[in-house]
């Protein structure tokens, strides 16, 4: 859906260059939720703007949904413009127009029918769950019912992909959650292609199919949530990781007549006892010497350091039963 091809952007500021971003490649799959991570300054809303070319990048290709947007004269730029939306941080609200009145914007530029707009609004004030708000003004809302709005302004064109700029950083964790669950489930009912920019694991973790890390202009790290959750292989990866849950870490094996495990589980079998059935068949015993069980958007996992005494073979066997069921086992 979206395609960066070596995307560099430098700001010169007098007789300073700054580079924001050198050589991006990135692609961003139709009905994905895609995060970008990265700390302040690390390039991560210069990235974002250069998908719609509100920031248009010094060289490079941007393409979305087939068409190279960097090619285009301004019209058509225009006319591309509406696949895309884009919410902010700080919701960027008319602040003398009413809720429905903000909803309606773009339609109305888009010189759309009374009756349509009428409509549409309906919808989605009924969707963002704003119903009740609707001629509010922006000052007598709550942070997350401000986002709301920007959402559904945001839906209004029926666009095919959602820029998300930090959209969660005005708000408390619990507002957090809710305007998460809401870009999940216009994700889930709608298709659409959601590409956010934090620097909380937080919303990483809860949403995210893929993401990418970003450090000083460039992509150092990008795969399934699970993955680099799970193997993050950069400093700065390792770092966000740990925000969100102590890394469980397999110390270096200290005796001979142990083994030390760490075990990687996903999914369903999180939940099923596969470490107490192969100690079972093997007549090893296990002590947990630390462990996590957390979620990754609805997917379980856990993971654990576990102690093997017994037998040298029997131990072995049980490593080897525990890798055929499928779970990640490494061994100090
Ligand atoms: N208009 C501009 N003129 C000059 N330099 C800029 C401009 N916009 C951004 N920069 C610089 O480009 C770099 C990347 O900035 P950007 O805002 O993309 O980072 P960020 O990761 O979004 O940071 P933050 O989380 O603090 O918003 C920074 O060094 C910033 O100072």
């Amino acid at each position: 859906m979206i395609r960066l091809e070596g995307i560099t952007k430098h700001y010169d500021t007098g007789s300073r260059r700054v580079t924001a971003l050198s050589g991006i490649d990135l692609a961003v799959a139709k009905g994905e939720i895609f995060g970008v991570i990265g700390h302040s300054g690390a390039g991560k809303s210069t990235l974002l703007r250069s998908i719609n070319l509100l920031e248009r990048p010094t060289s490079g290709r941007v393409i979305v949904d087939g068409t190279d947007l960097t090619a285009l004269g301004t019209k058509q730029l225009q006319e591309q413009r509406r696949k895309i939306g884009m919410i902010f941080q700080h919701f960027n609200l008319l602040s003398s127009a009413t809720v429905e009145d903000n909803i309606a914007f773009p339609l109305k530029l888009a010189k759309t029918p009374k009756a349509d707009i009428r409509r549409k609004v309906s919808e989605l004030l009924e969707l963002t769950g704003l119903t009740e708000h609707r001629f509010k003004y922006p000052s007598q809302l709550s942070g997350g019912q401000k986002q709301r709005v920007g959402i559904a302004r945001a839906l209004a064109a029926d666009p095919q992909v959602l820029l998300c700029d930090e959209a969660t950083s005005a708000l408390d964790p619990q507002t957090t959650n809710s305007i998460l669950s809401l870009l999940l489930d216009i994700n889930e009912r709608f298709g659409l292609t959601i590409v956010l920019i934090t620097h909380e694991m937080h919303v990483i973790r809860s949403i995210c199919d893929r993401v990418a890390v970003i450090h000083e202009g460039t992509l150092v790290e990008q795969g399934r949530v699970v993955d680099v959750f799970l193997k993050p292989q950069h400093p700065v990866t390792l770092e966000f990781v740990e925000q969100v849950s102590d890394p469980v870490e397999l110390p270096p094996a200290a005796d001979l007549a142990a083994r030390l495990l760490k075990i990687t589980f996903l999914g369903e079998r999180t939940y099923e006892p596969i470490l107490s059935k192969a100690v079972q068949a093997t007549g090893v015993t296990f002590s947990i010497l630390q462990g996590t069980i957390s979620k990754l958007k609805q997917v379980p996992y856990g993971q654990l350091v576990v102690k093997l005494e017994g037998d040298g073979a029997a131990i072995e066997r049980t490593i080897e039963t525990l890798r055929a069921d499928g779970l990640d086992v490494e061994v100090a």
